[in-house]
């Protein structure tokens, strides 16, 4: 140890070698036989040094292999998310999932449900439930964002279940925002069944349900609703929901819901995401869409929020065939329509019309024609709604004519084909009724009809299909592109369109000029019968 001294002295050994030498004081002790004592202190230099490399050494050698299994692993997280497309930003970026037993190995997911999601039939999960379900898992805020059919539903109802656990009083703790009751009922459907055998209460705010609904509500874990409704329980006095104990706020379909006017929820939303006030709250944003505000309001207001895009942004499903049919008139697209049937089609088919008026005179002349149709569309009672939808699930029905109401979100299994009869007034419009088929994988087939009238957005629906790999003819592609004010005011008014009917124009004009006379003459009796 006096060597030691020296050398401590004149610096040539470092406080590292020196706890070194000291805990490896045993080993040495060990080997006194094989080692001989070192004699000068020149001979101690010499081993305390060499023995000194060979530890900096070891533990170089010790570090690299580590970071080389880290840069091994991290590759394997890059190839699964180049493999499935999956872009993600954010910080502190969870790894995706190998497969549904990640689950159970890396956060301990009920067996319940992962046996519940067995029976549905899921054996790998999608490429968006690949990095969503670990993010959520990891209670981290998100934006979601994957093509039509691709099972976001299910990316988001999976963490909620694991997360909530078990059935509790303390009221409702997850909530899904979805902008038509079809939709909502749709999901609140998928958590039963993902849900089933946990004791989770699950809840669905409905027009039929008493007004004092309300007082009940402390028996319920998760609420799926429509902003609509919602504000309605809300808006009551005192109020219906208690949405203080949220920890999941789910916005599906968000960039519909985020749009003003209208046509939007935004108004609504604030509300609602002010209602729901706890400091353990995580939202998440899911859409198959995502506009430039949304993406700007998720960054300012979620906290350290995880971006996850699934292949190309704003674009079409792959898996469904695109064409696009010149028909001249709106009397052609009648004529077109009933070629396709004639030719035979694989039923189910949607059909989309821009109007409930429409839907129901498009109903007005295939049913003429002997076909098994129904229409769908905010004219009609909830009732009435959710009988069609359940007769065009059954298959009772092969053709559904329907309107925006149906464009976003539904999942009809195996529809066929969608045929957009009026032609849709955005790009965004037509990715989400062109995904009600082509869903889970499985392949189908769109036709949208144009006209003269409709030229001004068929370049964007035309990059559309581009895009998705589909051939469209390449003068479209270079027409002119209409300003962004002008897509904008196109998106938010449906174009004037004359009447759908076989009847010639001028036993129209002759049939309203009639009904016209009737009308009149009906309301000088009413002021005689009055006077
Ligand atoms: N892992 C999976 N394996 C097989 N099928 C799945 C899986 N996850 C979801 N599905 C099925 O895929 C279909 C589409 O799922 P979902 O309705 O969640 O799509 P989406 O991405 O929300 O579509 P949209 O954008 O149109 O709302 C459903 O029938 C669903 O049951």
């Amino acid at each position: 140890m006096e060597g030691l001294q020296l050398f401590r002295k004149l610096g040539v050994v470092d406080s590292e070698s020196e706890s070194n030498s000291e805990s490896d004081s045993s080993s040495s002790e060990d080997d006194s036989t094989s080692e001989p004592e070192p004699e000068t202190e020149l001979q101690i230099l010499g081993t305390i040094t060499s023995k000194g490399t060979e530890q900096r050494r070891e533990k170089k050698k010790k570090v690299k292999t580590k970071e080389k299994l880290a840069a091994l692993h991290q590759e394997e997280v890059n190839r699964i998310r180049n493999q499935h497309k999956i872009h993600i930003y954010g910080t502190d970026k969870p790894e995706p999932l190998k497969s549904f037993d990640d689950l159970v190995t890396n956060y301990k997911m009920s067996d319940v449900i992962l046996k519940n999601i067995a029976k549905i039939g899921y054996t790998e999960p999608t490429p968006i439930q690949r990095q969503t379900i670990p993010a959520m898992l990891h209670r981290r805020e998100i934006m979601a964002c994957a093509p039509t059919g691709s099972g976001k539903t299910a990316a988001f109802i999976l963490p909620i279940i694991h997360h909530l656990g078990k059935h509790s009083k303390h009221g409702f703790r997850a909530l899904v925002l979805a902008p038509t009751r079809e939709l909502a009922k749709q999901i609140y459907r998928d958590f039963q069944m993902i849900s089933d055998g946990t004791g989770l209460k699950l809840h669905y705010i409905d027009k039929t349900v008493p007004e004092n609904e309300g007082k009940s509500v402390k028996k319920f874990d998760i609420l799926v609703s429509t902003p609509n409704r919602l504000i309605y329980q809300l808006n009551q006095d005192p109020p219906q929901i208690d949405l203080h104990t949220v920890e999941w706020l789910i916005v599906d379909e968000s960039d519909k819901l985020f749009e003003e006017g209208k046509s939007g929820f935004r108004d609504q939303l604030a509300v609602i995401y002010k209602a729901c006030d706890s400091k353990n709250v995580r939202r998440g944003m899911f859409s198959a869409t995502f506009a430039y505000d949304v993406e700007q309001w998720c960054r300012l207001n979620l906290d350290n929020v995880i971006q996850v895009n699934v292949g190309a942004r704003n674009s079409a499903t792959q898996t469904v065939e695109q064409e696009l049919q010149f028909v001249g008139t709106e009397f052609g697209k009648l004529f077109a329509i009933r070629e396709i049937i004639h030719k035979g089609i694989q039923p189910p088919v949607l059909v989309f019309v821009q109007s409930k008026e429409r839907a129901q005179e498009l109903f007005n002349e295939l049913i003429y024609d002997g076909m098994n149709v129904d229409a769908i569309h905010s004219g009609k009672t909830q009732a009435q709604r959710d009988e069609v939808v359940m007769k065009f699930r059954l298959g009772k029905v092969w053709i559904l004519i329907c309107t925006e109401l149906m464009g976003r979100g539904i999942d009809f299994k195996g529809v066929n084909l969608v045929i957009n009869y009026d032609f849709p007034n955005s790009a965004i419009t037509y990715i989400h009724r062109i995904g009600r088929t082509g869903r889970a994988g499985r392949s189908g087939k769109a036709i949208t009809f144009f006209t003269e009238d409709d030229k001004i957005n068929l370049r964007s629906i035309a990059n559309i299909m581009v895009e998705a790999g589909c051939p469209v003819p390449p003068y479209m592609l270079q027409m002119k592109k209409p300003t962004k004010k002008k897509r904008r005011r196109l998106a938010k008014r449906v174009p004037e369109r004359e009447h759908i009917s076989t009847a010639l124009k001028a036993d129209l004009e002759k049939a309203k000029k009639k009904r016209d006379i009737i009308r009149k003459s009906e309301v000088t009796e009413d002021r005689r019968f009055y006077s």
